[in-house]
């Protein structure tokens, strides 16, 4: 299908990147709503192959289709501008989600944690590897439900963003921040670290090496980490089988989505912890 711009009705911005900028959008003839994302090709071309990076997701994230990853359902490119016809996600980011709430309860960070599960399930079974998985990198469902929303160039929103050279070193595994062989860069297990580091921020509300960059360094190459003893022993046991330094004895996905602390929090019932208004 042939894309182009005079097929939107553009509406107000949702929030602008490093290279551009996110406005919610309509189809014309289908009524349909969602996102477009606006990169400026002169600010890719400064990049060194940013836009052949650009390329290579929109390839990969074309293909995709997972109820928890965000779809990319075509572009286009005018003399200046590349858009991206992007699955708009009603609720925006969870990072500030997360940062307005502080910490999410146990329940919500299991369903979350399911949910990532089942995407990154699903990318590794395609030999997609994210290699950044973040709070940054999520955005929120009209219905509460997480997409996995970046692959490979990042929406920065303005101020609040952890600032630091390459973005934050927090969520970056042992084998990517030791020099030497490279090749463990491009083993799925990679995303299974970060899904650890991902669960201790939702539960804890930051990351579990957060410090100054020489000693985030430090003690990632350490997994040097306590989580504070209000966590449940069942989430705590979950989070210690994916912060594991060597990649092949962190816990394969399936057997994320089978532990305790999923089955606990996951299984639909009427007693479910997980209701956000009490039962009547
Ligand atoms: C400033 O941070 C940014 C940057 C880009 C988008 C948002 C944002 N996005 C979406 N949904 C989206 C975005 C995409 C690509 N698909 N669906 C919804 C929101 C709602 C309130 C505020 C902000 C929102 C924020």
């Amino acid at each position: 299908k042939q894309f182009h711009l005079g097929m939107f009705e553009i509406g107000r911005p949702l929030g602008k990147g490093k290279f551009g900028r996110v406005y919610l959008a309509r189809e014309r003839s289908s009524n349909f709503i969602c996102a477009l994302k606006v990169l400026y090709k002169s600010e890719l071309q400064q990049g060194s192959g940013v836009e052949k990076q650009v390329r290579r997701e929109i390839e990969i994230q074309s293909n995709l289709r997972h109820p928890n990853i965000l779809k990319l359902y075509g572009h286009f490119h005018d003399s200046k501008r590349i858009f991206l016809i992007l699955e708009f996600a009603g609720k925006g980011e969870l990072y500030k989600h997360l940062r307005r709430e502080n910490r999410f309860p146990e329940w919500k960070a299991a369903q979350y944690t399911a949910q990532m599960a089942s995407a990154l399930r699903y990318l590794h079974r395609k030999h997609v590897i994210h290699r950044d998985i973040k709070p940054e990198n999520i955005l929120v469902g009209i219905h509460g439900e997480i997409k996995i929303s970046d692959f490979g160039w990042s929406v920065h929103a303005p101020n609040n963003r952890r600032q630091t050279l390459c973005g934050t070193l927090d969520y970056l595994p042992p084998e990517m921040i030791k020099s030497g062989s490279k090749d463990n860069w491009y083993n799925e297990k990679v995303d299974l670290w970060s899904l650890g580091v991902l669960i201790y921020e939702f539960l804890v509300g930051e990351a579990p090496f957060e410090d100054t960059p020489i000693m985030t360094h430090k003690r990632i190459a350490r997994a040097d980490m306590t989580i504070p003893e209000w966590v449940s022993k069942e989430a705590k046991d979950l989070i210690k089988k994916l912060l594991v330094l060597d990649p092949e004895k962190r816990l394969p996905l399936e057997e994320v989505q089978t532990h305790p602390w999923i089955i606990k929090h996951c299984v639909k019932g009427e007693r479910a912890s997980n209701r956000e208004k009490p039962l009547k």
